[in-house]
């Protein structure tokens, strides 16, 4: 059997980063930024007062106390925006608004709180150290230094720093295109009744999800029967749209398992036994003529799941502009055993990680959440990590050690 890294990188080799485009501030959020991003200008770009108060020369102050206050007289009135007082003589002040430029002249500003508030003139009760309470020019960012790297998702964290460098669109990899579709003859559309032998659909709702949680567009396709003819019409289809095609379904052993038939028709599509539990059948490749990557993920819920996170999000990340990165990864203290583990097969368990401040160098314990079988998927919603059991090991008893990858957060 295949192992997991091999798996991985036979997936990477078949998808690509796109070409960049140009986007709009608001539109390239979520997207991953393609170019370096420097500032043109200073930020901030002048000197300016991180109060409002009254601009003067640290030394025409120096004297001020509450006992024996400073009357100085307000030459001018500055607010935000205003730079239109290029200076103040010795012995005056001016008036000034948190964030406006501060005039030649003055080395200090006196917070308004430590004054009588004065318009004509102001009494000052407390003496200012020169630079006080004033914002100099590049103190945020000098010009020209790069405030982004390439590589990184934009959130409104960047898009404020894109902004306050005055970019109002910027070089992204644009969201990958991921239509998603389920097959099986049993499946039955949430919100329809169910007869004998059926089951509701669930896997592409959340393929689907987790794709658009991944920062793609996600597309659900439905899903379609196990007639070869229907999936083969529903695939050529969707490869039109999609930049990747997700399939759940249909890739074991069994008698009316199409994908694999229909997808080594339409392209070049391997289907192997991956050395994992849960999610051992999967299916990789590129169909159709533009080549368009598809992953064929098995049909069990909960193997669909977990194989979405170990092979189609290292897919998505390198669709998306991102460098390559593993979840997070903690070492976390086994609440209840691992009574039986497949040898040869890497087990991912669903489990809920929990920090535990008395753990010492092992900061978390992991309680596995519910039933672990392929079927099982009610513990999938309270769980948080998966517990990974190395192949060579069949059971564990409560407090072993175990690794734990963080599944990303909702
Ligand atoms: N003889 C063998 N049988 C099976 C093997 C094997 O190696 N030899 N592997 C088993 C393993 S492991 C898995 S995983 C499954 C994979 O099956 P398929 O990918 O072919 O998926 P299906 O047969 O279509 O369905 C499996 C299971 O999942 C349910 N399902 C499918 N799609 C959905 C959906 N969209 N929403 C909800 N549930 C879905 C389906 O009803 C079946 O119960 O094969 C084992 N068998
Ligand atoms: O490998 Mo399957 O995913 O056990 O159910
Ligand atoms: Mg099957």
């Amino acid at each position: 059997m295949k192992s997991v890294e091999q798996h991985v990188s036979d997936i990477l080799a078949v998808v690509s980063r796109p070409e960049p485009i140009e986007l709009d501030l608001l539109r390239a959020h979520g997207t991953v930024l393609a170019e370096p991003v420097a500032a043109e200008v200073a930020l901030p770009p002048f000197d300016n007062s991180a109060m409002d108060g009254y601009a003067v020369r640290a030394a025409d102050v120096a004297a001020a106390t509450p006992q024996s206050p400073v009357t100085l007289p307000v030459v001018a009135d500055i607010p935000a925006g205003d730079s239109s007082v290029s200076a103040i003589p010795a012995g005056c002040c001016a008036r000034i608004m948190t964030g406006a430029p501060l005039p030649a002249g003055a080395d200090a500003v006196v917070p308004v709180e430590w004054t009588d508030g004065g318009v004509a003139t102001v009494s000052v009760r407390r003496a200012a150290e020169p630079g006080n309470a004033i914002r100099r020019a590049g103190s945020d960012v000098v010009k020209g230094a790069e405030v982004l790297s390439p590589g990184v998702r934009i959130g409104p964290a960047e898009i404020a720093v894109l902004a306050a460098v005055g970019r109002r669109s910027v070089s992204v990899y644009p969201r990958p295109r991921v239509v998603v579709l389920a097959t099986g003859e049993e499946l039955v559309e949430p919100g329809q009744p169910i007869g004998p032998g059926q089951i509701w659909e669930s896997n592409s709702f959340m393929l689907t999800t987790a794709a658009i949680e991944a920062g793609c567009e996600g597309y659900r396709y439905g899903f379609v029967g196990d007639s070869p003819h229907e999936v083969l019409a529903t695939v050529k289809d969707a490869l039109a749209h999609a930049d990747l095609v997700i399939t759940s379904g249909g890739v074991s052993m069994g008698a009316y398992d199409v994908v694999k038939q229909v997808l080594q028709r339409l392209g070049t599509v391997r289907f192997e036994k991956v050395a994992v539990q849960p999610g051992m059948p999967q299916g990789y490749g590129t169909v159709g003529e533009n080549r368009v990557p598809v992953i064929t993920l098995p049909g069990n819920p909960v193997s669909a799941y977990v194989s979405f996170h170990l092979f189609v999000l290292p897919a998505l990340r390198k669709m998306s502009g991102l460098p390559q990165e593993q979840l997070p990864s903690v070492r976390a203290r086994l609440l209840a055993p691992v009574v039986s583990s497949p040898r040869g097969r890497r087990s991912y368990l669903r489990a809920v990680l929990d920090y535990d401040a008395a753990g010492g160098d092992v900061a978390y314990t992991a309680l596995p959440a519910g039933k672990q079988g392929s079927h099982q998927l009610s513990g999938l919603a309270e769980a948080n990590a998966l517990v990974v059991v190395p192949e060579q090991v069949t059971e564990l008893p409560v407090g072993s050690v175990v690794e734990a990858l963080q599944l990303p957060r909702r």
